[in-house]
């Protein structure tokens, strides 16, 4: 094999973020998003017309200003964060693997598109492609989108590379110890808090009753977590974010939680997101602006969010291990 050609690249593909945080692009991706069945899977005779006739006007100017409150200079903090984790996930498989594996980034709604990314990768000589959504937790409404869109593409296309998509990878021994460490290494310069959270993105409970093994997963990743760590019962907690709409979603709520530990006691928490991969508007609005602000208000005297684990040494090794694993064969 010679330096140019490798026998197989990895598209890592997240949800997506706005271009800019104005509300024409946000109205445009929440556009592209809130349009796929698998993330709203009401009757779209009855979705189209509340998402066209008022959420698209109302929802974009809004949520605008609070991306505005955590754009970066360079970016989205998602884009950049994704941008840092695809450049560090090639430079440890060049060294892990002795020869140079292209790795392209491709989102799921917004850009760069999923279509971009395989070309990308097709351009750089690859004919197998390891899709890795970086997602531990598999979710009918966050990785079944990748597999419809990446079958989609396959129908338009006169040639299409061999592929093999990665499910999740909610208990990997790597995952939970990255979580762990970053944990411990929050304790290490902040102090212990009385309770940990783990707040993870929340979905429609009708998902879960009709399938999704989503809560099952998030609640298998806290354990291990809780477990890695020697925490026992009292010291940490589960809690599910994010939610939008009408429809009952997973409890507990993490803003209903925070609001009501106070007066339970709890004066001290540090919170996580293992459900993100890397910080965004959830995790660096919500969680750690929003919701310190409701646990203080609510009489908590101390709270601390703990990063995710983002384009760290410990994530990277994670995805450089899922990459050898799944790739077992390839070369
Ligand atoms: C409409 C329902 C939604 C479901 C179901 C949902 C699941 C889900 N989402 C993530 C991760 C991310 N979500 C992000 C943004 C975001 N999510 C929703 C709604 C649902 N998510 C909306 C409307 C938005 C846009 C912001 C807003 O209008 O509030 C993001 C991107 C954030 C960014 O910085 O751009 C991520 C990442 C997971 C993991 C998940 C289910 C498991
Ligand atoms: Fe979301
Ligand atoms: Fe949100």
């Amino acid at each position: 094999m010679n330096d140019t050609s490798s026998p197989f690249g990895v598209l890592l593909v997240n949800l997506g973020t706005p271009d800019s945080p104005t509300a024409p692009d946000v109205k445009k991706f929440l556009k592209q998003f809130l349009s796929d069945p698998r993330v709203v899977d009401i009757s779209p005779w009855i979705w189209k017309p509340i998402l066209n006739g008022i959420i698209l006007n109302t929802r974009p100017a809004k949520v605008a200003k609070l991306y505005e409150s955590i754009w970066w200079e360079n970016g989205s903090p998602l884009m950049v964060i994704s941008q840092q984790q695809r450049d560090k996930l090639a430079q440890s498989l060049q060294t892990n693997f002795g020869f140079n594996v292209p790795v392209e980034l491709g989102m799921s709604y917004g850009n760069p598109s999923l279509d971009l990314g395989l070309n990308k990768l097709k351009a750089q000589g690859v004919s197998k492609v390891f899709v890795l959504p970086l997602y531990a937790q598999y979710s009918c409404s966050t990785v079944a989108p990748v597999f419809d869109a990446i079958s989609e593409l396959h129908k338009t296309k006169r040639d299409f590379p061999e592929l093999r998509i990665n499910k999740e990878y909610y208990a990997h021994p790597s995952y939970i110890a990255a979580l762990a460490e970053s944990v411990k290494q929050h304790w290490q310069s902040k102090g212990q808090a009385e309770v940990l959270l783990m707040s993870f993105h929340g979905v429609p409970v009708r998902y879960v009753t009709e399938g999704d093994p989503y809560q099952m997963q998030c609640q298998k990743t806290a354990e291990l977590v809780a477990e890695s760590l020697g925490l026992s019962a009292e010291q940490w907690q589960i809690c599910f974010q994010s939610q939008f709409g009408k429809e009952e979603w997973l409890t507990p709520a993490t803003d209903q939680l925070l609001e009501s530990l106070p007066e339970q006691g709890v004066k001290s928490v540090d919170i996580m997101c293992p459900a993100f991969s890397s910080d965004c508007l959830e995790t660096l609005e919500e969680i750690s602006q929003e919701g310190k602000e409701s646990f203080i208000s609510a009489g908590g005297e101390r709270y601390e969010f703990i990063g995710c684990l983002n384009d760290s040494d410990a994530h990277i090794e994670l995805l450089q291990q899922i990459v050898k694993q799944q790739t077992l064969g390839w070369c």
